[in-house]
């Protein structure tokens, strides 16, 4: 079997060797044929140097007219060739040796492959492989086009091709075993595995070498499909199992009609729709594994406390774990606000807890006399012991990860149930995305504001005009304003990140000390954030200077005006989710995108769809085409989308074709399910728990 055949058993390979293939997550026979060609060189037919086009890498051949030295910054040995019908073409070397120049004597004949690029002195080849041609007996020309394979340091093209040719006769014996089924095959057009193989490492002059290039040949799309349905597959079968395990089933809670009366507004149509969906999963014996998707400012939490209080009303505990510790503490205010006064107790852990508080507050989870927990990533650690954990809520889960997150779900794993999971995410995901990032929750949108929110009016402008922008914000915040200025990400470093908030900040200081300046970044102490924080929403400050540190979920409704410096640095995703710490309340609010100049075309196409919409989902759409998945989904949640051949930017359109085609077989025959994992999953990739 290739799949079990390891690399060592072909002919050249050594220990030396075999590690860079390994690097390359090469282990096994079967993987070198999945290793596909980055491109292709066609040197199956020669091309006429009248017919050459500029930019193309092309065989030719022509009789030597004359050979050169030039001497300069670099030397270089020039030898023009000519065709037959009397056109000219430059040879370009900056490395040779003297003999190597004394070769090219007027009248040989030389054929050569490189790209045609224009030169000083008309057509020109840098560095072209070449070889002499006795044209009595000219070489043969290849077969099939040359495929040309991405690679590593110390492995040439030369020996992986051979290795490469070695897999594919050994797969002329072997053939693999073809897993999809043929109903799927013809409906989608697609050829059988071992000639989509032999076509990708083999192809024929008459292949379409622009479809091959733009990933849009049948055997190309063929494996992607193969893939995708495999990854599809795998969340699917996750869910299954999550399916068959046990979870307490929660009845119809009463204090959330009793919260529901005592809040000041009423729910919008949308969180009614997914609370109720919510409200159905957690009435089955089996865990939810719903997400919950709502654009910045749709009332998320509200639907979270929810959830919440029918969990804790039938006696099992919840915990809700935020991406920081502004937010879990801004959650907890907004609990204890909501479920105290149900007499809900509810605690909570962070990092900058006093030993004998936090004793105080893990006691009371053990005990369970805490019903509702709230916490960072610390509710995972191993001092935490639940008691009767039925809920786990997660906030912004893309900032954990899928490890974090099933870690959290096997705390409450105690032997008669398992906890339900409820997802909440503020960064609308394309359903594409979303179905292979998530595939294996149940989605719920919240696709509405609440009522008389007012669409935030974006400017772009040069950083130019920053002078004048801070007049104008000074004047705002005079005027009763809150403001948020949101700092340059010029390095990754977050102490230089910290720097450039803290010179913004003295600049305001400077020119109005009459200005009440608050500064919160990441290197400040959680207890500091908070103080920080508080003041500025009980409107003890006029203006938060920050870093991306605000991003997520900071919710002071009377804030109203913000500034995001050097904004062409930042994802769509991201800056669509700064923009969401204003608009929140009644208030006309409004977002100044400063940018450096200059800018490029695609830069202010990108800034343009800032202001031009702020819906969060067409937003996402764009951010995908642009910068690809790992913008959106962050990279640890994108750790997990690791394909071989698929691209998730590239091939989004069969996602939905691979998930119909995956729940078929995941129904009909799991035996093929396993079998596509190990071809699939192999060394490298594990789609469920990477
Ligand atoms: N139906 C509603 N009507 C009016 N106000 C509401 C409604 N639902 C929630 N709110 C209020 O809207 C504000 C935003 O809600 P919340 O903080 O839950 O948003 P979110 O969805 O978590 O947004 P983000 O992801 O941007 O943090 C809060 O002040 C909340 O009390």
């Amino acid at each position: 079997m290739l799949s079990e055949h390891s690399l060592d058993n072909l002919k050249g390979v050594g220990p030396k060797q075999l590690e860079k293939l390994h690097k390359l997550g090469l282990f096994v026979v079967q993987d070198l044929l999945f290793h596909l060609p980055l491109r292709y060189q066609d040197k199956t037919k020669l091309t006429a140097l009248e017919n050459a086009c500029l930019g193309s890498e092309v065989l030719m051949e022509g009789e030597i007219f004359s050979q050169a030295l030039t001497r300069g910054r670099r030397n270089s040995l020039l030898v023009k060739i000519q065709s037959p019908q009397g056109a000219f073409l430059t040879l370009r070397f900056f490395h040779f040796h003297y003999r190597q120049a004394q070769q090219f004597t007027r009248g040989k004949t030389l054929r050569v492959f490189g790209e045609v690029r224009s030169g000083p002195n008309g057509l020109e080849m840098v560095h072209p492989s070449y070889e002499f041609v006795n044209t009595e007996t000219p070489p043969e020309l290849e077969n099939t086009l040359t495929p040309i394979y991405p690679t590593t340091e110390g492995l040439g093209q030369v020996s992986l091709l051979k290795l490469v040719q070695q897999a594919m006769s050994l797969l002329k014996q072997y053939p693999l075993v073809e897993l999809l089924p043929n109903n799927l095959l013809d409906s989608l057009q697609l050829p059988d595995l071992n000639s989509a193989l032999f076509t990708l490492h083999q192809p024929q002059p008459d292949d379409d070498l622009l479809e091959i290039k733009q990933f849009s040949h049948p055997a190309q799309q063929r494996l992607i499909v193969e893939e995708l349905i495999t990854q599809q597959a795998a969340l699917q079968l996750l869910r299954q199992t999550e399916q068959k395990r046990l979870a307490p089933a929660l009845p119809a809670s009463q204090m959330a009609n009793a919260l529901l009366k005592s809040l000041p507004f009423a729910l919008t149509d949308a969180q009614q729709r997914v609370l109720q969906e919510i409200q159905q999963d957690l009435l089955k014996p089996y865990p939810m594994q719903r997400l919950v998707q709502g654009d910045v400012g749709s009332g998320k939490t509200v639907i979270a406390a929810l959830a919440a209080i029918q969990a804790a009303e039938a006696g099992y505990q919840v915990a809700i774990m935020a991406p920081t510790e502004i937010l879990a503490e801004q959650h907890l205010n907004a609990f204890l606000e909501w479920l105290e006064p149900l007499g809900v107790t509810v605690a909570w852990l962070n990092g900058r807890m006093k030993a004998a508080e936090k004793r105080f507050q893990l006691a009371q989870i053990e005990s369970g006399e805490a019903k509702i927990v709230i916490g960072t990533h610390a509710l995972f650690q191993d001092s935490v012991t639940f008691n009767r954990l039925g809920l786990v809520v997660i906030d912004e889960q893309h900032r954990f990860g899928v490890h974090q997150r099933l870690a959290l779900h096997e705390k409450g794993q105690n032997q008669d149930h398992h906890p339900h999971q409820l997802v909440m995410t503020a960064t609308p995901i394309p359903r594409t995305l979303a179905m292979t990032a998530y595939g294996d929750l149940d989605l719920s949108i919240i696709d509405e504001l609440p009522p008389g929110r007012k669409p935030i009016d974006t400017a772009v402008l040069s950083n130019e005009k920053r002078s004048s922008v801070m007049e104008h914000l000074y004047v705002k915040c005079k005027q009763g304003v809150q403001a948020y200025w949101v700092c340059p990400l010029i390095e990754e470093s977050e102490l230089l990140h910290a720097q450039a908030a803290e010179v913004t900040a003295t600049q305001f200081t400077d020119h109005w000390p009459d200005l009440r300046v608050g500064l919160i970044h990441g290197r400040l102490k959680g207890e500091q954030k908070a103080l920080v924080m508080n003041a500025f929403k009980d409107h003890e400050l006029d203006l938060l200077v920050a870093t991306t540190v605000i991003e997520v979920g900071v919710n002071v409704p009377n804030s109203s005006l913000m500034i995001i410096e050097n904004a062409e640095r930042l994802g769509l995703a991201q800056l669509h989710q700064l923009r969401g710490r204003v608009g929140r309340g009644d208030l006309q609010s409004h977002c100044v995108l400063l940018y450096q100049p200059p800018l490029s075309e695609t830069g202010k196409a990108r800034l343009n769809i800032m202001r031009d919409t702020t819906d969060g989902f067409r937003i996402a759409e764009e951010d995908l085409k642009i910068r690809g998945p790992g913008e959106i989904l962050g990279t640890k949640q994108t750790g997990g989308l690791q394909f071989r051949i698929a691209d998730l930017k590239r091939d989004s359109h069969w996602i939905p074709i691979a998930q119909h085609w995956a729940k078929t077989l995941v129904e009909n025959d799991t035996q093929i399910v396993t079998d596509l994992q190990e071809r699939w999953v192999g060394h490298k990739v594990d789609y469920q728990h990477a």
